[in-house]
């Protein structure tokens, strides 16, 4: 009664409100949390329960911003990076969501998912049979979203293709992929020297695993041109008996049954009551790449001399916890137009609402060889590493044989048209983010063995593998040949960050000073691989060694996608559906 009272599910405040036992135990209402448990309870059979740190606000806050409030600290989490040596010792701040919807509450709605040889390249980590090819996800990225294809005008004035075959459209799904109505006309000049870039290519749609410039939708609802997240599409408006949700509560570990996953312990938020809820078929975690290490490594499943320096009993000693974190990394390279204001289009007026732009709608996302011609010497140059040297000392040997293959598998992505090193994106102005798509150093986030509830100790390890500094020294270089372009000439484009006589040692330390190791992308600290790899999942996404147990979130990508990841966890979240419900029967 109560849940249709108020159109969502049955929101709770109170541990007494709670049932004793549910069939599912989701922890974390997050982009993964949300779309599993909307599923899971869609039938009407089993029970569901999400339980939730933060708390949910008010739809219009959260709708009509567009990334850009992501600071907010009411709805973002208060972390910081240990300060990073290759960085200066600067630290950097964690973002990561705190409400109901998670990140992609705040995130910057850019809808784009990677390519087929990134995709391949999860299942070739993930051992022979997987079935985490790009066959074998396409089904679920078009499961995940309802695509809305752009305005008949956008895609005249601005060459906006698309392919239908790589798109869902069901009508009941309520996570859109939609274009902005309005494109800013200087934009033009900026893709017309991008297609002229040497070997650019530009696949119909970005969407289809290619490479190349392109426009992509960002997960907006073309109705309102308001944000479309994991609540909008996932609670909002789903009133069902049997999908609970409980806010302002933390999950502090997993109860077990020796190895066979029983329920969860959680108390309300910052205190030490002690509540406990049965999980009849499974518990979920969902808490994102930052806390599902956590959780896992309180429950004692990690490394076991990490635990035992915690003091916590070791039930899985499982070294891969926390282990081969990821994100994308970038910079800003500055520019000014020496002449005039810049390209102003006459022939082109744009109606709509500008303030349906959210993130941007326009870049290249490029290999390495259609970046620079010393391609093959990077790649060599990474291959002939010793991989030891570049994870911390005392390393486990599984993490390290799973930083081995990762070596092997970037190498040859290194030497792939097909696999997006670099994102540049357009704004129709000159200059700005360069993104290093892959990274090769792999990270920390691990309990503070001093105190394991406090937030996680996250180490980036930035540029610890300096194949990340030559990659993005040649990221700044490739958005100097494009601001070369002669569309660009009447304008006299002049670098005013870092300067286009920096080059060489002066230019690496100017990388140092200002890159941001994040763009709030984290992944694989609970990694889908063999546990001999260093991986924390098997290909169900089961834990290894547990029974019962499973991950669902970032945390589970091996290798970062060539694109921003929320479409990549809602594509995992569905995937797990079809894992879970295989185990129904
Ligand atoms: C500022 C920002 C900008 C971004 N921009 C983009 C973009 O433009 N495009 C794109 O594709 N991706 C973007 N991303 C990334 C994308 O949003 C994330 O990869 C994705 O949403 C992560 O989903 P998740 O389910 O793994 O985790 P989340 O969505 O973060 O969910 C985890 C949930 O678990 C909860 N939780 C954690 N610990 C506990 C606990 N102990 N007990 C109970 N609950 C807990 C959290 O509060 C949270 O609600 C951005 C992210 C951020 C933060």
């Amino acid at each position: 009664e109560e849940a249709t009272r108020f159109g969502h599910a049955k929101i709770l405040q109170r541990g007494s409100q709670i049932d004793e036992a549910y069939d599912y135990v989701i922890v974390g209402a997050g982009t993964a949390g949300l779309t599993l448990a909307d599923r899971l309870s869609a039938d009407g059979k089993y029970a569901v329960l999400v339980i939730e740190y933060c708390y949910p606000i008010s739809d219009e806050t959260i709708a009509r911003s567009d990334g850009r409030n992501f600071l907010d600290p009411g709805i973002s989490y208060n972390i910081s990076s240990i300060p990073q040596v290759n960085m200066n010792n600067r630290k950097q701040a964690v973002i990561i969501g705190c409400c109901v919807g998670g990140s992609s509450a705040i995130n910057g709605m850019v809808f784009v998912r990677g390519t087929k040889p990134e995709y391949d390249g999860w299942a070739e980590l993930g051992g022979p049979g997987s079935t985490w090819n790009w066959e074998g996800v396409l089904p679920y990225f078009k499961k995940a979203s309802h695509f809305n294809p752009p305005t008949e005008e956008m895609a005249r004035n601005f060459n906006v293709t698309w392919n239908p075959d790589v798109w869902g459209q069901d009508p009941a799904n309520k996570l859109y992929a939609s274009y902005p109505n309005y494109g800013i006309p200087s934009i033009i000049p900026f893709y017309k020297a991008m297609a002229k870039m040497r070997n650019m290519p530009i696949p119909e749609d970005g969407a289809s695993g290619k490479s190349g410039l392109f426009w992509n939708p960002t997960s907006m609802d073309n109705k309102n041109y308001w944000r479309s997240y994991s609540r909008t599409a996932h609670f909002d408006g789903i009133a069902r008996k049997n999908y609970h949700i409980i806010t302002m509560h933390k999950v502090k570990r997993i109860l077990f049954n020796g190895t066979t996953a029983t329920g969860v312990q959680f108390s309300p938020r910052d205190t030490d009551q002690i509540l406990t809820v049965i999980a009849k078929r499974e518990v979920i975690i969902s808490a994102g790449t930052v806390h599902t290490p956590q959780i896992l490594q309180n429950s004692g499943i990690g490394p076991k001399d990490l635990l035992q320096q915690a003091k916590i009993p070791v039930l899985i000693d499982l070294p891969g916890v926390g282990q081969n974190f990821q994100d994308h990394a970038f910079l800003s390279v500055n520019y000014q137009w020496g002449v005039g204001t810049g390209p102003v289009l006459s022939n082109i007026t744009q109606s709509g609402n500008a303030s349906t732009i959210a993130g941007p709608n326009l870049g290249a996302w490029i290999g390495l060889p259609t970046m620079t011609d010393d391609f093959e010497k990077i790649a060599s140059r990474y291959e002939s590493q010793d991989a030891a040297q570049y994870l911390p000392k005392n390393t486990h040997l599984t993490v390290l044989a799973g930083y081995r293959a990762f070596k092997k598998l970037h190498a040859k992505l290194l030497r792939s048209t097909d696999s997006n090193w670099l994102w540049l994106p357009l704004f129709g102005t000159p200059g700005g983010i360069v993104m290093s798509m892959h990274v090769v150093s792999h990270g920390t986030i691990n309990i503070d063995p001093e105190n394991p509830d406090a937030e996680p100790i996250v180490d980036y390890r930035a540029l610890s593998n300096p194949i990340d500094m030559d990659i993005m020294v040649e990221n700044i270089r490739y958005m100097r040949k494009f601001l070369k372009s002669e569309e660009f000439a009447p304008w006299k484009p002049t670098e005013t960050a870092p300067g286009i006589e920096i080059e060489g040692e002066e230019l690496r330390e100017w990388i140092r000073k200002v890159l941001i190791p994040t763009n709030f992308h984290p992944i694989a600290t609970a990694a889908k691989m063999p546990k001999e790899m260093g991986g924390v999942v098997d290909e169900q996404l089961r834990v290894h060694g547990t029974k019962r147990l499973r991950v669902v979130d970032g945390s589970i990508m091996p290798l970062l996608p060539g694109a921003n990841t929320q479409q990549s966890v809602y594509m995992i979240a569905e995937k797990a559906v079809d894992l879970i419900k295989a185990e129904q029967r």
